[in-house]
């Protein structure tokens, strides 16, 4: 089976064998996820699972690589107003991104317990879930490069190229001063909502996980490939 996790900035695939995944990857897809899956260097699957925030345009584009490619019809792994034990929050479930819910169906299926999850894309989702299954709601704010985009783009001060090191302190020139700002509100903001379910298992997933990971307070587990292992387990649910 072939897993695909279509986010606003990259194409993220696994495939997987008896259910087990052997083989992940991620690229970019610079607004055309894809022409991005026309290239994607992957086995022939014997079926397609999707998760997309793309938008129906770029679904049905999807879905035209994948039937001209393989003959396959993809299957689209949709939110819903509950499924495997979790029930989602929002007053319009439908509303709730894909990936969202998927990360946190894999988060619950590990342990039904209170739980938060991060997913750090390029928006910054955090989602908290009770004991009892339920989706007690989240935030979305800015990802990391997001974050540095918005405020260059609204500002007109002269910026380098510089190297990318990144921590949990203070910048000391322009660029770093953006980094450091654009880290500081993603570590704040993850703090502040986790702090809404005190004492919960957390855990973090998106493609600033393992920048963010080392600078967050507490325990947190780093699970690269959440929505896919979300979605894998609503392949094998249908
Ligand atoms: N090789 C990379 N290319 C682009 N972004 C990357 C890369 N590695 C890490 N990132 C960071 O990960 C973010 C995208 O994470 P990802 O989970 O793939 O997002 P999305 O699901 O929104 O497509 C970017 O905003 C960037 O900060
Ligand atoms: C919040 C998101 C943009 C995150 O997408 P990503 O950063 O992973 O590309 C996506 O989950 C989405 O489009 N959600 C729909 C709105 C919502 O969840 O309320
Ligand atoms: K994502």
């Amino acid at each position: 089976m072939l897993l695909l996790d279509v986010g606003n900035t990259r194409i993220k695939w696994a495939e997987t064998t008896q259910g087990v995944i052997f083989n992940t990857g991620a690229a970019t897809h610079a607004g055309k996820p894809a022409d991005a899956l026309s290239i994607l260097g992957v086995d022939e699957p014997e079926q397609i699972w999707i998760s997309s925030v793309a938008g129906p345009a770029h679904d049905l584009a999807l879905t035209k690589v994948c039937v001209a490619r393989w003959q396959i019809s993809p299957n689209f792994a949709r939110t819903k107003p509950e499924q495997l034990g979790l029930r989602n929050g929002y007053a319009e479930p439908l509303r709730l991104g894909a990936d969202r819910w998927l990360a946190m169906i894999a988060a619950w299926a590990d342990t039904p317990a209170d739980c938060i999850v991060v997913d750090a894309g390029t928006a910054l989702t955090v989602d908290a879930i009770g004991a009892d299954g339920q989706h007690r709601g989240g935030i979305i704010a800015a990802g990391l490069q997001t974050s540095e985009k918005a405020v260059l783009g609204a500002t007109r001060f002269p910026t380098r190229q510089t190297p990318l090191t990144v921590h949990a302190g203070l910048g000391l020139d322009t660029e770093a001063c953006v980094r450091q700002g654009a880290m500081l509100s993603a570590l704040g903001a993850i703090d502040r909502a986790s702090a809404q379910l005190p004492g919960a298992r957390r855990v973090i997933t998106g493609g600033d996980a393992q920048v963010l990971h080392p600078h967050l307070g507490g325990d947190w587990q780093l699970r690269p490939c959440l929505v896919l292992e979300g979605l894998l387990l609503v392949a094998q649910a249908a």
